[in-house]
């Protein structure tokens, strides 16, 4: 048996004219939280709408298949391993959290007793209690978002797709959230998470897919593609301007910016690499006034792989222009 909850084959969708997967690979262990992260319209919720049987893969698609099931031919059971919770929430707002819950056991054929029981339990897990027997429609964002999910776990999914869950959200609200989630993870749940917060991201996933022009520009760990772009650097920053020139000719290589009096050197922020150019400052006599390190983040993964090449020579850091006009 698999180890994969997804593994889908050459995904591809069009709308009209408009390719907006073109051969897509997706292969998420058991148990993994997974995120796919792309620029708006890059097609993140068509990805979660086929896999989820709500929309079905283009044609020329490659195999695919969802808690071990294959999605064409067998929807209804990769529709009883998984949970959805979109930017469009199931929740009625007319209605209590309480019914909207029971409502939602009521559809996974529960039984009364199981339905009440479930949902207590759920209600207790997410907070919900105080204000379970309140309409819907008077929860917060943060709320509502929580009782999306906890309708959703109402059919114990192994597999939960949450799409872009904590647009919106407050920073506090959004902490709630991972936390919830690293909750369903340390359960064994499957979780395939997009999102436009590279923190998010960051913070959450095992293994980090970022789509660009319909297909998957790059794969990995959160570190894996920070080692993919360059961009580590030191800048030191010099007030008076007889430093800053002795600072230059100290320290040959680095990148000037004249007008802020500074220098940027290409650096990975090591101990030792700090030490090393704070050594040839000291030998020179020179004391900066103000030494960032930048180590790459997300950002630059992102913006590195889904920028156009104008853009990309726009928002190179002057080390990576000077790299580039170099070659
Ligand atoms: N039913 C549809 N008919 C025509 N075009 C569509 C349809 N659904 C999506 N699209 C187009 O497909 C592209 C991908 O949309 P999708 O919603 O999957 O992107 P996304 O990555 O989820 O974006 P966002 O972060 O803005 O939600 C967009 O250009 C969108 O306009």
């Amino acid at each position: 048996m698999t180890n994969l909850a997804i593994a889908a084959n050459g995904l591809r969708k069009s709308y009209g004219d408009k390719v907006v997967l073109d051969g897509v690979d997706l292969a998420v262990p058991r148990g993994s939280v997974f995120s796919l992260l792309g620029p708006n319209g890059a097609g993140k919720t068509t990805a979660v709408k086929i896999l989820s049987t709500l929309i079905s893969p283009g044609s020329g698609s490659g195999p695919i298949r969802v808690a071990g099931h294959d999605l064409v031919t067998d929807p209804q059971a990769v529709r009883a391993a998984i949970g959805v919770t979109g930017q469009f929430s199931a929740v009625d707002g007319l209605i209590t959290g309480e019914e909207n819950m029971l409502l939602m056991a009521d559809l996974h054929h529960l039984s009364r007793a199981e339905g009440r029981r479930v949902t207590a339990g759920l209600l207790e897990r997410f907070d919900l209690v105080e204000a379970a027997g309140k309409p819907a429609s008077t929860y917060s964002g943060g709320m509502k978002r929580r009782l999306d999910i906890a309708m959703t776990l109402v059919g114990s999914p192994r597999i939960i797709f949450l799409d872009e869950p904590t647009t919106g959200l407050d920073p506090r609200s959004r902490h709630n959230m991972w936390q919830i989630i690293r909750e369903l993870v340390a359960d064994g749940v499957t979780v395939f998470l997009t999102t436009q917060y590279l923190e998010e991201a960051d913070q959450l996933a095992d293994r980090i897919a970022v789509l660009h022009d319909g297909t998957i520009a790059a794969e990995g760990t959160a570190g894996e593609l920070k080692r993919l772009v360059p961009g580590g650097h030191v800048r030191l920053r010099f007030t008076d301007p007889l430093s800053y020139q002795q600072a230059v000719l100290a320290l040959p290589g680095a990148v000037r910016d004249d007008e802020a009096q500074a220098v940027q050197l290409a650096s990975d922020g090591s101990q030792h690499d700090l030490r090393s150019i704070l050594d040839r400052l000291d030998t020179a006599g020179v004391r900066a006034d103000e030494l960032t390190v930048h180590t790459p983040d997300l950002d630059d993964v992102f913006f590195a792989l889904t920028a156009s090449p104008t853009e990309r020579n726009q928002t190179a850091s002057p080390d990576q222009q000077a790299q580039e006009a170099h070659r």
